[in-house]
């Protein structure tokens, strides 16, 4: 698209790649041409990064533009409104010129994924330097053991005092580890104030080392600069410094050789987050700063210095990109997010998407169990009144066709008692023959006093065999919906107070009201009197249905 904002790579995204590139829906990524600071500040100058809203850079990036200083700064492109940098330390990058530019540059660093990491370096160089490692290993790489004379012996660290240096989140990580040694750790924070924050460099010299016992053990991870090199060479020499452990150099990646030539000192080459789990996370939080950046103009982690900036507006270009972009409904968290790639990976993975995610499936899981329970119940229902039946139940005389077993009934007489095409959808009639005054009362059950109002609302949505349920609730309504009938006096439900569940006898039935009997489905046979005595309507006018009449036992026919 080309109305995106430019990305600047500067250096290279090794891990994080799916990241990363899901950030090119939201903007178009470039590099620069050149591989020197002087090409790269004419790139700029010539306007061929023009369009750059935000920068992702690199501790190795420097290989190419050198530090970001006032130089560098004065020449960006003035679209260019940030900067996330991979990592903790941002030494390399002027921010208060940054800050000073207008517009200003924000700046972005990576703070808390490298604490794990950088701790452990720590912690290693603080064990290797206190036992003297090191002289024994590059004894050993030479073929002499030990060395001749071995090493001089170490020390434990158990019951030893840390003094701790700046007590942010890699100090108070590395404390955790050393305590686990048995350290008793002690700690300094320097002023919070803007010109204590630039002034790091060389706070431990040859004063501070002064100061210390002597023999004492130093080591540095933090940066190089923050400790004069030189007199760090000097302290080990006269022996007041026993040994060292460092992973930061004054002049990466040079080394002084004095350093160098002293066998009590442990040198790593700047590793403290040389890990692919913190260099993944680091990456990924760098990209972050610059997804944010883009979409909203804040940056996750500003540097310090810079947090009384406000952030960004969006830029033109991002506002059309914003307007023109298709959006995706997400109908777990049932929000619009923007319909790319990248912000839908973004968005699944979000906890609040996750977690509304999960609530999604569980809730399919429960109706899944619901219906499953209810379908259970169902069937349990009508095996019941299966079994009710063949035992000679009370199911009332008007129900029992649905649940007749052969021999139950003896079918007198047939008559098709709708026109042709309504036979199609409907039913047809099936009446018995009357064989007595006594059958007619037996037979004259009056439908209409049970009211029907269904086998309750769970069966009703039941969304399985509506028949069935259509079935079920015919049947049930004579036992269950005695308890349902409102009551006259509350015109409520008597579920409170269910009366128990005994069908009415014929005689005890209340005469139906001429509306009710208009909807008794019963149809009368030409010749033959109809179920009910009352019931006065022409068979024509009323509802289609079924009349069955119960052959009386045989003793009781006597
Ligand atoms: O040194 C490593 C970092 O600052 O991230």
């Amino acid at each position: 698209m080309s109305s995106q904002p430019k990305i600047l790579l500067l250096g290279s995204v090794d891990l994080a790649k799916e990241a990363w590139n899901a950030l090119s829906s939201l903007g178009e990524v470039i590099q620069p041409t050149s591989t020197n600071r002087a090409d790269f500040l004419q790139e700029c100058r010539d306007g061929k990064l023009d369009g750059v809203v935000a920068a992702y850079r690199t501790f190795h990036s420097t290989s190419v533009t050198g530090l970001i200083d006032q130089e560098v700064v004065d020449v960006l492109p003035s679209s260019l409104k940030f900067i996330a940098h991979c990592g903790a330390g941002y030494d390399q990058i002027d921010v208060h010129a940054c800050k000073a530019r207008d517009p200003p540059i924000r700046v972005s660093n990576v703070p808390t994924a490298v604490n794990d990491a950088t701790a452990d370096v720590n912690m290693f160089l603080i064990l290797g330097a206190l036992r003297n490692f090191n002289t024994g290993m590059h004894a050993l790489r030479e073929g002499k053991w030990r060395g001749q004379p071995p090493a001089t012996l170490g020390h434990d660290p158990e019951g030893k005092v840390l003094g701790i240096l700046g007590m942010g989140g890699i100090g108070r990580n590395l404390k955790k580890k050393a305590e686990a040694f048995g350290m008793k750790v002690i700690y300094h924070n320097r002023m919070a104030t803007d010109q204590a924050k630039k002034h790091t460099y060389h706070i431990i010299g040859a004063a501070e080392f002064a100061k210390m016992k002597d023999g004492v053990v130093v080591v540095n991870t933090a940066r190089g600069a923050v400790m004069d090199e030189a007199a760090l060479v000097e302290a080990l020499d006269s022996g007041k410094v026993f040994s060292a452990g460092l992973d930061v150099f004054e002049e990466e990646p040079k080394v002084h050789p004095g350093l160098l030539r002293n066998q009590n000192v442990m040198l790593v080459p700047h590793m403290g987050t040389w890990t692919i789990e913190t260099m993944t996370a680091m990456e990924a939080w760098a990209i972050e700063n610059v997804r944010l950046a883009l979409e909203t103009g804040k940056l996750k982690s500003i540097v310090p210095e810079q947090s009384d900036l406000h952030p960004a507006t969006a830029t033109p270009t991002m506002a059309e990109y914003w307007k023109s972009a298709p959006r995706f409904w997400c109908k777990q968290c049932k929000i619009f997010i923007r319909d790319t790639p990248f912000e839908k990976t973004q968005h699944e993975a979000s906890p609040k998407h996750q977690g509304n995610l999960k609530r999604f499936l569980r809730d399919i899981h429960r109706n899944n169990e619901n219906k499953e329970r209810e379908t259970q119940r169902a069937k349990s229902e009508v095996e019941r009144l299966r079994q009710a039946v063949a035992g000679e139940s009370s199911t009332p005389g008007p129900y029992r066709a649905d649940l007749a077993l052969a021999g139950n009934w003896q079918t007198v007489s047939e008559t098709k008692i709708m026109e042709p095409d309504e036979v199609a959808t409907k039913s047809i009639g099936v009446r018995k023959r009357k064989l007595n005054e006594e059958e007619v009362d037996e037979e004259g059950e009056p439908l209409e006093q049970y009211e029907h109002k269904g086998w309750g609302s769970r069966m009703r949505s039941h969304p399985v065999g509506r028949q069935d349920d259509d079935d079920l609730d015919a049947l049930l309504a004579s036992t269950t919906n005695l308890k349902k009938t409102k009551n006259p006096k509350t015109g409520m439900g008597n579920e409170e107070a269910p009366k128990p569940e005994v069908l009415p006898k014929s005689e005890e039935a209340p005469e139906p009201t001429p509306e009710a009997a208009s909807t008794i489905a019963i149809k009368t046979e030409e010749g033959v009197d109809t179920a009910l005595p009352t019931n006065e309507t022409p068979a024509s006018e009323s509802a289609p249905g079924v009349v069955f009449k119960k052959r009386k036992p045989k003793v009781m026919r006597k």
